[in-house]
């Protein structure tokens, strides 16, 4: 098996709102291996962004990291903050939803790329330059060379997520950080971004976190899947056991909420809303929603439970389930 190019221990991120330390991320560990897809899925506000932000260091003024992000045998929560301008953009890049955000307004799409590419590469201008246009025909852009000349409201969403993907790739980085890069986009254009997605990851044996609400981008794209609610992981392990056995009751009911091809009927919308980061209760942070729920689930968070093939979970209705096979064996 091969080793992990990112590890995330017992990651905490927390904002001071009110003057309170308040956790947006609550004990978070995951790992990523050489060429694969990370997919982490969840609700708007588990947190996915902030962990996703916390492995760039890319979070607003105040907020605290704790814990530990292992890349290349160095832990990135201890390294200055020009270690991590060499990181960034270089080694580990982002694409943002926001793919207009992303970018100046004010300075030609192809100038923009090439900035990055300056930033880290002493290269001549020219060398630049055709860079440049060779990535922008890499990620799917016509008429290269005209469209480095374009201010980013003169492309499309998709054409503009193109450039934003290759200004994330210009420094042929380890790893690609990809947070909804699809979700501002339509359909068809974010089938075929994802679909770029994948053959930049082939072509440069890239490793993947993608950040996403949606099943089907998690199906598309995830060789494993860590799902969050409440600022922790409640299960994670390989793409076909989570999606083909989910473990949680939160992921079984994100999957009974998504439209299925062939299969007809009323979705089964999940009730209620995930806890605020300022009220978060006790227990296992699900509990109010979860049909299972008891009291203990109320009052103690689950431990992790792992489960066959590295598949891990966090809900005392599989704690039981096992210890009851258990019994049952005996
Ligand atoms: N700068 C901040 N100050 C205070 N709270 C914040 C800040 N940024 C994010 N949060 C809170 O942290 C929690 C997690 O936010 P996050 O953006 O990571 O969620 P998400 O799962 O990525 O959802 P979305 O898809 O909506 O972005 C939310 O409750 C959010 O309000």
């Amino acid at each position: 098996m091969s080793a992990p190019v990112l590890k995330i221990d017992e990651l905490v991120t927390e904002f001071t709102i009110r003057g309170q330390k308040v956790p947006a991320v609550r004990g978070v560990s995951l790992e990523v291996k050489k060429g694969k897809t990370l997919v982490v899925l969840g609700e708007s506000g588990s947190g996915k962004s902030v962990m996703l932000r916390s492995i760039m260091r890319v979070l607003p003024r105040g907020a605290h990291l704790s814990g530990s992000i292992t890349y290349n045998g160095d832990n990135v929560l201890d390294k200055s903050e020009a270690e991590m301008r060499r990181l960034r953009g270089n080694w580990i890049s982002m694409v943002f939803q926001d793919s207009l955000s992303a970018m100046d307004p004010l300075f030609r799409v192809g100038e923009q790329v090439g900035e990055n590419i300056r930033e880290h590469r002493r290269f001549p201008k020219t060398t630049i330059r055709d860079q440049v246009i060779r990535l922008f025909g890499e990620v799917g852009i016509p008429s290269p060379a005209a469209r480095t000349r374009s201010y980013p409201h003169e492309m499309s969403g998709g054409m503009r997520q193109r450039s934003v993907i290759a200004m994330a790739l210009s420094n042929t980085p380890d790893i690609l950080l990809a947070d909804e890069p699809t979700t501002a986009l339509d359909v068809t254009i974010q089938a075929q971004i994802l679909s770029l997605f994948k053959q930049i990851q082939r072509e440069y044996g890239m490793t993947m976190i993608l950040v996403t609400h949606d099943i089907g981008v998690a199906v598309e794209m995830a060789d494993e899947i860590a799902v969050m609610y409440a600022g922790k992981v409640v299960e994670y392990g390989d793409a076909k056991q989570v999606l083909g056995a989910p473990a949680h009751p939160y992921t079984q009911g994100l999957i009974a909420a998504t439209p299925q091809k062939g299969k007809r009927g009323r979705l089964q919308v999940i009730p209620g809303q995930p806890p605020a980061i300022t009220a978060m209760p006790g227990g296992c942070a699900f509990a109010s929603r979860c049909r299972y729920a008891t009291e203990r689930c109320r009052k103690e968070m689950p431990p992790h439970t792992q489960l066959a093939g590295g598949h891990m979970t966090a809900c005392y209705k599989t704690e039981d389930g096992q210890a009851l096979a258990q019994l049952v064996r005996q």
